[in-house]
C-alpha cells in the first residue's frame, strides 16, 4: 500500500516512470495484470459469448502466462519475463481496452477503472518502454556472451522461464533496428529465421517480415552481398511481389556499383567506451591472474568503537579498492530503501543526462535529516574509513543557509532495473558540467558505495584499468579514493555498474570531499601516492 502511495506521488509529479527501469513498478505491473485478467473474466462470464470469441481465446492466452509467474517471487526479477509483461500490456491489454471502451457496460465498466487507474500510476508501458527492454536485452547479451538460441528458449545460466514467442523475439529484432543497431537486430534475425517454418502459415509471414529486415540491415551496414542474397531469398518466397522485386533491383544495382567487400555486419565499436572489452570480460567473472589474486588479503581494522572492528578486504592493491563486509544490517537496509522509494527517479549521467542509456537506473536522494538512519549509517562512514562526514545539516537549523562547505553529500541511493547498468565513468566532478554540484567543498575525494542487495547473476562493480571486480553482496560497502594526495584525478579509478542479469540491484553512494580532510589524508606533492 505505501508502495504504491509512493509511486502514485512519484509519477503524478513526474509523469513517465520509465517503467522498464524500474523493478519495483514491474512488479506492480505484474500484479495490476492479475487484477485485469480477474476483470476479463468476470466481463466474459456476463457477456453473450458468441460475441467475443476472439477475446475467451486471448483471455485464456494471457492467463496461462501470468499464471507462469504465480507463486514465484522472483518471476519478475528475469529479463525475459520483464520485456514480455510489458509488451503484453502495449500490444494486447491496450488492444483489448479499445474493445471494452466500445462496450462500456456494466463489467467492461469494472475492467476499465482498473486499466484507468494503472494508467494513472503511470506504470502502463509505452512504445519506449518496449525499446529500452530491447536494447536492454541485447545489452545484456553482448556483456554476457549469451547465446540467442538460449535467451529465445528462456534460458540465462541455469535459470529458465519458458520460451519466447515467435512474435516477441520479432519485436527485439524490430526494435534494435528501428534504433540503428544493425548487428543487434540482423543477430537475433538470424536465429529467427533458422527458427521458422515456412509450411506453417503465421510463421512464413513472419519470416518473410525477417528476411526483409536482414537484408535492409545488411544494406546499411555495406554488406551489399548479403543484402541481395537475403532479398533474393524473400523475391523467390514471394515471387510476385513488385516493392519485393524493385527493392532487389537498387540492391543488386548498388553492389554491382560498389567496391565494397565487407559482407558481415560485425559489432561496431564503442567510442565512448574504450574500456568495453575488459569492461565486458570484467563483468563475466575475475580476470585477475592466481598470482595477483594470491596478493590480496583481508584484515580486521580498528575502529573507533572497541570490540567492532571492520572486516576490510582488499580487492585492489594499486589503487586500493576495498570491501568493508557487514557494515549496514538488513533492517537498516530496509529503511533505507522504504525512505528512498517515494522519490525515485531516473538517474542523470553528466554527459547524456535523463534518459542516457548508459545508466539505467532510478536514483533518490536521502539527506541526514530525513530519518535518523540516514544520520547514523552517514556516521558509520566515518567511523570506518576516519573521513569526515560532517554536513551542514549538523549545525543548528537558522546557521545552514550560510553553510556551504560541507565535508561529503548527502546519500544517493540507487535501484537498477532490467539490465540496469552504468556504464564506465569516473566520480570525481571535475570536467563535467557541475554547476548542480557545490564545489565549494572540493571534488569527490572518495566513493563509498553500499551494497543494499545480493545480485541473482550480473551486477558487479568493475575497474577496467587495474582488471579489478568488485561483486554485489547485501551489507558490504566498496570504498576507493577518485584523486591522487597530489589532488589530480586517479584515473585508474574509473569504473562501472555491470548491468544486471537477473534479479535487482540496490546501491547507496556516500560522497567524500576534499574539505575537512586536509589533515585526515594529508596532501603530497608526488601524483602516484
Ligand atoms: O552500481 C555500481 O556498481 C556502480 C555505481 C556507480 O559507480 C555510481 O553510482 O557512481
Ligand atoms: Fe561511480
Amino acid at each position: 500500500m505505501i508502495l504504491k502511495i509512493s509511486l502514485i506521488m512519484l509519477c503524478m509529479v513526474f509523469g513517465n516512470c520509465d517503467v522498464h527501469t524500474s523493478i519495483q513498478q514491474l512488479k506492480l505491473l505484474y500484479n495490476g495484470e492479475g487484477e485485469l485478467l480477474a476483470a476479463l473474466q468476470m466481463f466474459l462470464r456476463e457477456t453473450d459469448a458468441r460475441n467475443i470469441a476472439d477475446l475467451q481465446e486471448l483471455n485464456v492466452e494471457l492467463k496461462t502466462v501470468h499464471h507462469q509467474g504465480y507463486g514465484q517471487p522472483d518471476f519478475m526479477l528475469n529479463p525475459i519475463n520483464q520485456f514480455r509483461a510489458i509488451r503484453r500490456f502495449k500490444r494486447t491489454w491496450e488492444g483489448i481496452v479499445e474493445r471494452l471502451e466500445v462496450i462500456h457496460d456494466g463489467a467492461a465498466k469494472e475492467f476499465l477503472k482498473i486499466a484507468e487507474r494503472l494508467r494513472e500510476l503511470s506504470i502502463w508501458p509505452d512504445e519506449d518502454d518496449i525499446t529500452g527492454a530491447s536494447v536492454s536485452i541485447e545489452r545484456l547479451r553482448n556483456v554476457y556472451n549469451i547465446m540467442i538460441y538460449n535467451l529465445i528458449n528462456g534460458q540465462i545460466y541455469n535459470f529458465k522461464t519458458s520460451p519466447m514467442a515467435i512474435d516477441e523475439v520479432y519485436e527485439i529484432a524490430e526494435q534494435l533496428y528501428n534504433e540503428e543497431d544493425y548487428y543487434g537486430a540482423s543477430s537475433w534475425l538470424e536465429v529467427l529465421i533458422k527458427m521458422l517454418d515456412r509450411t506453417h502459415q503465421d510463421q512464413r509471414a513472419v519470416l518473410e517480415k525477417s528476411l526483409k529486415l536482414l537484408s535492409s540491415c545488411h544494406y546499411r551496414e555495406g554488406s551489399l552481398k548479403s543484402s541481395v542474397d537475403y532479398m533474393e531469398q524473400l523475391n523467390d518466397l514471394v515471387p510476385n511481389d513488385k516493392s519485393i522485386y524493385a527493392t532487389l533491383k537498387k540492391y543488386k544495382s548498388t553492389l554491382q556499383n560498389s567496391e565494397a567487400k565487407a559482407d558481415k555486419i560485425v559489432r561496431p565499436s564503442d567510442p565512448l567506451n574504450k574500456f568495453r572489452d575488459t569492461y565486458e570480460a570484467l563483468c563475466r567473472r575475475n580476470i585477475k591472474t592466481p598470482r595477483e589474486l594470491s596478493k590480496l588479503y583481508c584484515y580486521l581494522k580498528k575502529t573507533p568503537i572497541p570490540f567492532l572492528p571492520a572486516k576490510k578486504e582488499i580487492a585492489n592493491l594499486h589503487p586500493k579498492i576495498s570491501l568493508f563486509h557487514d557494515v549496514i544490517f538488513d533492517g537498516e537496509i530496509e529503511q533505507i530503501k522504504a525512505l528512498a522509494l517515494p522519490s525515485l527517479q531516473r538517474s542523470k549521467t553528466f554527459a547524456g543526462q535523463k534518459g542516457d542509456k548508459r545508466r539505467i537506473s532510478q536514483t533518490a536522494w536521502l539527506t541526514n535529516i530525513m530519518d535518523k538512519i540516514v544520520k547514523k549509517i552517514s556516521e558509520r562512514v566515518e567511523q570506518v574509513t576516519g573521513l569526515s562526514t560532517w554536513q551542514c545539516w549538523d549545525l543548528p537549523e537558522q546557521q545552514r543557509p550560510s553553510c556551504s562547505t560541507a565535508h561529503c553529500e548527502d546519500l544517493q541511493v540507487l535501484s537498477y532495473g532490467i539490465g540496469g547498468n552504468y556504464d564506465v565513468h569516473h566520480d570525481a566532478l571535475r570536467g563535467n558540467d557541475v554547476t548542480a554540484f557545490n564545489l565549494h567543498s572540493g571534488d569527490r575525494m572518495a566513493t563509498w558505495m553500499f551494497y543494499l542487495t545480493d545480485v541473482i547473476a550480473g551486477g558487479a562493480t568493475v575497474f577496467p584499468i587495474p582488471r579489478a571486480r568488485v561483486p554485489a553482496i547485501k551489507g558490504a560497502a566498496a570504498f576507493w579514493f577518485n584523486l591522487h594526495r597530489n589532488g589530480d584525478e586517479d584515473s585508474r579509478t574509473y569504473h562501472a555498474g555491470c548491468p544486471v542479469l537477473l534479479g535487482e540491484k540496490w546501491v547507496a553512494n556516500k560522497w567524500i570531499r576534499e574539505t575537512g580532510h586536509e589533515f585526515s589524508r594529508k596532501c603530497s606533492t608526488d601524483p602516484s601516492r
